[in-house]
């Protein structure tokens, strides 16, 4: 097993809140400061990333996206690092435990009038939209976000295998951060990281590979039942990605990493978002579980880039 690649790597990471001090969803955020991300994150071998913007009131996730599409616009360093929005929210699961880290008041039930001005506030540059299918039990809005040429990844969700199912029917691509954004305590064989293992050959499947969100010997089983053509690798980074422990900020939360490295939100029930950089994670893969360089290549750089591509 060779760290050579580590040294040499690039890496496409689909969901990135912030980084080196810089929140995404900040409500103020300038376009020097999402540079100054930018830079950092090509200095950790990250080429090209979806700034990722969560659940708020839709008139702040209108704002923020279009703020990026500004910078990425005026900017060419910033578009060559930054070449798309993830939209993670905020039709989603309003769900404890499910809802993750998102403000449950914010979300709302899926519809096409909302899902117009998030992906109008773009111009373009919305990529992938995370959703909870039961949010959209028709399949419409994801059929017609598809339609646009943007990923539609499920998460944050409890979907039936039948929700699922019509979700990919529709054009449902992808499933966002498998084994997160569910309860410690789930119903033991029916459930949503057994229903999306299910469909493992039709989905492509994002894991946050920090070693906190999913243990590595339960990441290891994840990643046996998935086609290597379907591993996604993403960061979920927020600002404290790549500094230490410290109390941060992810879209006017408060967010505290421990000694470990693990983010958690105030309350402490569940994480919020990460502060390992992707080569972090990559080392753990090689020197934890023993993935080669070839596997890292495609769950980090081709897998993503392919599902970017393709739509
Ligand atoms: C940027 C952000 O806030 N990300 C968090 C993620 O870190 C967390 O894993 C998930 C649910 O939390 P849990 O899996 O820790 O319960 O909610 C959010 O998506």
């Amino acid at each position: 097993m060779s760290s050579q690649i580590s040294k040499t790597a690039r890496y496409i990471d689909l969901q990135v809140n912030g980084y080196a001090g810089v929140d995404f969803n900040a409500d103020s955020l300038s376009t020097e400061q999402i540079r100054h991300a930018c830079d950092a994150m090509r200095n950790d071998h990250v080429d090209s990333c979806l700034a990722t913007v969560i659940t708020d009131s839709l008139d702040a996730m209108i704002t923020r996206i279009s703020r990026l599409a500004d910078a990425a616009e005026s900017d060419s360093e910033i578009a060559g690092v930054i070449s798309g929005i993830h939209v993670e929210g905020p039709f989603l699961s309003p769900v404890n435990g499910y809802v993750g880290a998102h403000p449950p008041t914010a979300i709302r039930e899926a519809n096409r009038s909302d899902a117009e001005r998030l992906v109008e506030a773009g111009r373009g540059r919305v990529r992938l939209l995370t959703l909870a299918p039961e949010q959209d039990r028709s399949g419409a809005l994801t059929r017609w976000l598809s339609e646009q040429g943007i990923i539609v990844a499920a998460g944050h969700t409890n979907a039936s295998l039948s929700e699922l199912d019509t979700a990919i029917d529709n054009g449902l691509k992808m499933f966002t951060h498998l084994g997160n954004a569910c309860p410690p305590e789930i119903p033991r064989h029916d459930n949503i990281i057994q229903r999306v293992l299910s469909r493992a050959e039709r989905l492509s499947i994002s894991f946050i590979a920090d070693g906190f969100h999913i243990p590595m010997l339960a990441l290891r089983n994840y990643l046996n039942c998935v086609p290597d053509e379907n591993v996604v690798i993403v960061s979920d980074a927020i600002s404290a990605a790549g500094l230490g422990p410290g109390t941060y900020h992810l879209a006017g939360q408060d967010v505290h990493v421990d000694e470990d490295g693990a983010a958690w939100a105030a309350c402490r029930t569940h994480f919020a978002g990460c502060a390992t950089p992707v080569q972090t994670m990559v080392g753990k893969l090689q020197s934890e579980l023993g993935i080669d360089d070839r596997r890292i290549d495609q769950w980090t750089r081709i897998n993503p880039a392919g599902l970017l591509a393709a739509c």
